[in-house]
């Protein structure tokens, strides 16, 4: 198979995943993100890890990490892998610097930023995609995949030249034609970023709280509630439909880990993207998750109170405030 230029732009979790998997397949990937990145880097190479026993070493030497974005104009790929806020700014990159013919994937959550890549980049191909799995940085360099789930792009004849690769990659990319459906089913899954990042645990213990999962339970069924509203059916992204979601979660623990163990598979390293920003003193994506909730509520003239209330506390987490929520606690706070 032929060394192709793959960009990615926004080295982090999900990038130095995805781009450190492809050039262990052999694929010729350079890195666009901050200095602290490269130069780790630099320092430690690349370790890519998931809970199936993968362990790819990378040497440094193997990964090209750098902070200029004009090397986006060899790439014939470009991967966006940076938080929903940043789109925008990468967008302004891609139109100055990418080759007119690149084809673009946004593999982000939230519903909008293939769009906004889209509006920036006028007559492109610019395509939706979902990450279904957890990916969380760890010392040294490593990024370990921490759930299940096969990538999904946005149907194209655009993606043909690319398949094989990622296919050796071990992240083969399945093609769906309702993406509009598959980005609504992924955002169910991340309702419960909020409440991953307030309550400090990992996935698997806070989802072993049935108190906490009373509050994701809450968070989706006014999700699905607008959904219906919007006539939006959304896909079925894990084991679980998403109907019977809430359902689930709201089982008493001892039902819940019989249940959970064949459908949830976490590793206990897992944590959410949003808990990462928290810890980072980064701002958040909560406007483009739970936020993206209230507003398609308020489109058709409904309330979505837990969301509504869980945006605000993640607004005060991110001013430094109320950091490990308990889970009666938090549950009181979105009935309130
Ligand atoms: N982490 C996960 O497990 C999962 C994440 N996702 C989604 O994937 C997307 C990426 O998430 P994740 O990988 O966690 O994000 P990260 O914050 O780990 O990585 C994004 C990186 O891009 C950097 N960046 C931002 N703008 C630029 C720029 N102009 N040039 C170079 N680098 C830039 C950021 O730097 P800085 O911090 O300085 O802004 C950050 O280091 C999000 O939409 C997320 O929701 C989806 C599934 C799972
Ligand atoms: C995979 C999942 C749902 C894990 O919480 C995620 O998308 C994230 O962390 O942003």
């Amino acid at each position: 198979m032929s060394a192709t230029r793959i960009a990615v732009l926004g080295a982090g979790s999900i990038g130095a995943y995805v781009g450190g998997a492809l050039i262990a397949a052999g694929a010729d990937v350079t890195l666009i993100g901050r200095a602290r990145m490269c130069e780790q880097v630099a320092l430690h190479g690349l370790t890519i890890s998931d809970m199936d026993g993968r362990n790819s070493s990378l040497s440094a030497a193997q990964v090209h990490c750098g902070e200029d974005p004009a090397v986006l104009a060899g790439a014939a790929l470009v991967l966006v892998t940076v938080k929903s806020a940043d789109t925008e700014g990468v967008a302004h990159l891609l139109a100055q610097y990418a080759a007119p013919d690149a084809l673009v994937v946004s593999l982000q959550n939230g519903i909008g930023n293939a769009d906004v890549l889209r509006r920036a980049l006028p007559g492109r191909t610019v395509l939706a995609g979902m990450v279904p799995f957890n990916v969380v940085q760890l010392p040294g360099s490593r990024f370990h995949r921490g759930t299940e789930g096969s990538l999904m792009v946005e149907a194209s004849p655009a993606l043909a030249p690319w398949l094989p690769m990622f296919e050796v990659a071990g992240l083969p990319l399945v093609q769906r034609t309702d993406f509009v459906a598959v980005q609504w089913g992924k955002l169910l899954m991340n309702l419960n970023n909020p409440v991953n990042a307030l309550s400090g645990l990992p996935l698997k213990a806070q989802l072993s709280d049935r108190d906490y999962r009373r509050c994701l339970a809450l968070l989706i069924d006014e999700a699905l509630h607008a959904l219906a509203a919007a006539g939006i059916a959304p896909a079925q992204i894990g084991k679980v439909p998403p109907t019977r979601l809430s359902r689930l979660m709201r089982l008493p623990n001892w039902l819940f880990t019989r249940v959970a163990a064949s459908a949830l598979r976490i590793d206990s390293e897992a944590r959410s993207s949003m808990w990462e920003d928290l810890q980072a003193g980064r701002r958040t994506e909560i406007d483009y998750l739970n936020g993206a909730v209230v507003a398609l509520a308020e489109k058709f003239g409904l309330d979505a109170p837990a969301n509504r209330r869980i945006v605000a506390l993640v607004h005060q987490a991110q001013q430094g405030k109320d950091g490990g929520i308990r889970s009666r606690d938090l549950l009181a706070a979105l009935h309130a």
